[in-house]
């Protein structure tokens, strides 16, 4: 019998945030492992014009949640989905529903947060560090709490570059920054944010160092518990390999690869690249959820969930067992040929930048122009550049972070528990996972079936067609021009001309003379 799936039986859980990559499949884990578990708590705020009951409906309903159905077929009733707008004061929950949560919550799963790296500082601010201290200021007022589980990134100190489990301190107060963004207007908000920033490389890994600072200062006497995970990517085993839902981190980029727009990158092949599966965090913050409550370390605890130091993988090895899958199972409709290579030096970047991703997206609006059509390449193109930009600070570098907790976790486990809430990445085959993830990205992001596959290749084959003819037409016309216009080019032609002939003399010559 699983220890830490019985903790959880019985219990009434709060998560924030479950309606995002993490949260739905805590979810579901939960659900799973301790159908008989009394609620779930989720706040949610309406979105995209759907209410609350079917942004839940949608949930459930999804594939991820299929296991889930057989296991726990009432969990329809089992989930209170609760109106709250967390950049709101009081999250803009209602009296009752607040009452309630007071007094019910168990344990507290604070996942929600924006994940945009350009949001502005003043809402990033407001989600990741203010709603955070409106978080434990509520958890403060929970007579049954019996743990606090924050969500936090190992980029929060990403300016640093051996990290270990510990808080460290941000150069000025969160309190400070709360406190002056009341009065402070955009503009000038705008203006100090890359002085408060200094090295961090973007307001979403400053403004979640600065939500463990307040985690740090407003624990009170709960008992809390922080996760840093890497870079989380699909699902590693569970409920099923590589499901996956949206296109932060490495989704985007993978697609784009798989659709022939990004064929180079700015990145370290050797860097490692830090991934870790969604579901080997969800069963570490199970686990840590278990232990927090029932242990209760003296000190607030970090755990990291990376693979780096357990398992590393780099960039070289990712980029070619992606690529490999994509000529297995290749994505339809695609712009170019998959093709890349990783360049960590500025000038390639550029001159990749400006002959494999611009000037075919140039001529292809052309084309759509010439066609009678709205040319729409150059947009997407400079989209996908603007992105890769982005995420190019965190594939050129590496960081070493220290796994203390998680092992002495790990260790503490029963057999069983570390069967049902695996967590040990150096069990995970990098090869299998990628391709997996790739897979995933196909049918679950993509929504693309299966059965397209054959017509897919024959895509990619046109293509391949289309290029060489290209590349021979393109060489024609150059080398026509260089000869019009250069004595040197001409010299040269007739130089390889001549000595081709003579090459063909000789050889025919000789033929001639063994018959
Ligand atoms: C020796 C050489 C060997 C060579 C070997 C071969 C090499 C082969 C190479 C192949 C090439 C590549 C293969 C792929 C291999 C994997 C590469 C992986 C690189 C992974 C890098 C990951 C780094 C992650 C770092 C994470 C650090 C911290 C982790 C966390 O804690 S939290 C999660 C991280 N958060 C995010 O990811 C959010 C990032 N997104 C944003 O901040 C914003 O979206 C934005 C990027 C700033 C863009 O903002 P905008 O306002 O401009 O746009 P908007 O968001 O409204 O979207 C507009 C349209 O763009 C689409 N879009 C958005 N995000 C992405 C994305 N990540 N990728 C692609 N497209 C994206 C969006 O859908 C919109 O589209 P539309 O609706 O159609 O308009
Ligand atoms: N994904 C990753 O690679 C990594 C993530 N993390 C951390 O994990 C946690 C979860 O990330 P992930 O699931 O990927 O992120 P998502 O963007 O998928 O989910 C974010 C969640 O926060 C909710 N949220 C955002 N703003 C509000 C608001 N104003 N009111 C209520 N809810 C809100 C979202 O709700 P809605 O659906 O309504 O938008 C969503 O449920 C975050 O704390 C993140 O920092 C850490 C390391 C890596």
């Amino acid at each position: 019998m699983s220890m830490i799936a019985a903790f959880y039986g019985g219990k009434s859980i709060l998560i924030t945030g479950a309606t995002g990559f993490l949260g739905k499949v805590l979810m579901e884990k939960l659900f799973r492992t301790s159908p008989d578990l009394k609620v779930i708590y989720i706040l949610v705020r309406p979105k995209a014009g759907q209410t609350l009951q079917q942004r839940v409906f949608q949930i459930l309903n999804s594939k991820l949640f299929e296991k889930v159905k057989e296991v726990c077929p009432n969990v329809h009733e089992k989930i209170r989905a609760i109106y709250a707008d967390l950049s709101q004061n009081d999250f803009a929950i209602s009296k009752e529903d607040m009452q309630e949560l007071l007094s019910c919550t168990n344990i507290i799963f604070h996942c929600a947060a924006t994940v945009r790296f350009d949001d502005t500082l003043r809402h990033a601010v407001q989600l990741n560090v203010t709603a955070t201290r409106q978080l434990l200021l509520m958890a403060s007022q929970m007579p049954k709490l019996e743990a606090f589980i924050h969500i936090s990134t190992a980029y929060s100190n990403c300016n640093l570059k051996h990290i270990d489990e510990v808080i460290y301190p941000c150069p000025v107060e969160p309190k400070k920054i709360i406190d002056s963004l009341e009065w402070l207007d955009d503009a000038i908000i705008e203006e100090i944010a890359p002085k408060l920033i200094r090295d961090w490389p973007n307001i979403y890994t400053y403004t979640k160092a600065l939500g463990e600072m307040v985690v740090q200062q407003e624990s009170r006497n709960l008992n809390i518990a922080i996760i840093r995970p890497s870079i989380v990517g699909a699902t590693w085993q569970e409920p099923f390999p590589g499901w996956v839902d949206n296109i932060n981190g490495p989704n985007g980029l993978i697609i784009a690869a798989g659709k022939g727009f990004l064929r180079a990158l700015k990145a370290t092949p050797k860097a490692v690249a830090d991934l870790i599966p969604v579901d080997t965090v969800v069963n570490l913050m199970l686990a840590v959820g278990w232990y927090t409550a029932v242990h209760r370390p003296k000190s607030t605890l970090v755990y990291h969930s990376t693979s780096g130091n357990l398992n590393p993988c780099n960039w070289h090895k990712m980029g070619v067992q992606v690529l490999a899958t994509f000529e297995k199972i290749p994505l339809e409709r695609a712009f170019r040929r998959p093709y890349a290579n990783f360049t960590s030096n500025n000038f390639t970047s550029q001159y990749w930048n400006a002959v494999s991703h611009r000037a075919p997206a140039i001529i292809y609006d052309c084309y759509l122009r010439l066609t009678g059509r709205k040319p729409r390449m150059t947009k997407v193109m400079n989209q996908i550049l603007r992105t890769a930009s982005m995420l190019e600070y965190f594939i050129n570098r590496s960081w070493e972070w220290s796994t203390y907790n998680t092992e002495m976790l790990m260790s503490e486990l029963s057999p069983e528990d570390q069967r049902v809430f695996n967590f040990d990445v150096r069990q995970l085959n990098w090869l299998e996972y990628i391709e997996n993830y790739v897979l995933g990205v196909k049918k679950y992001l993509l929504k693309e079936d299966m059965a397209g596959i054959p017509e897919a290749k024959q895509h990619l084959k046109r293509l391949r067609n289309i290029h060489y003819l290209f590349n021979t037409a393109l060489f024609l016309i150059v080398w026509r021009l260089l000869i019009a216009r250069s004595q040197m080019a001409r010299n040269v032609w007739f130089f390889i001309v001549s000595f081709c002939y003579k090459f063909l003399s000789y050889f025919r010559a000789s033929s001639t003379l063994k018959v």
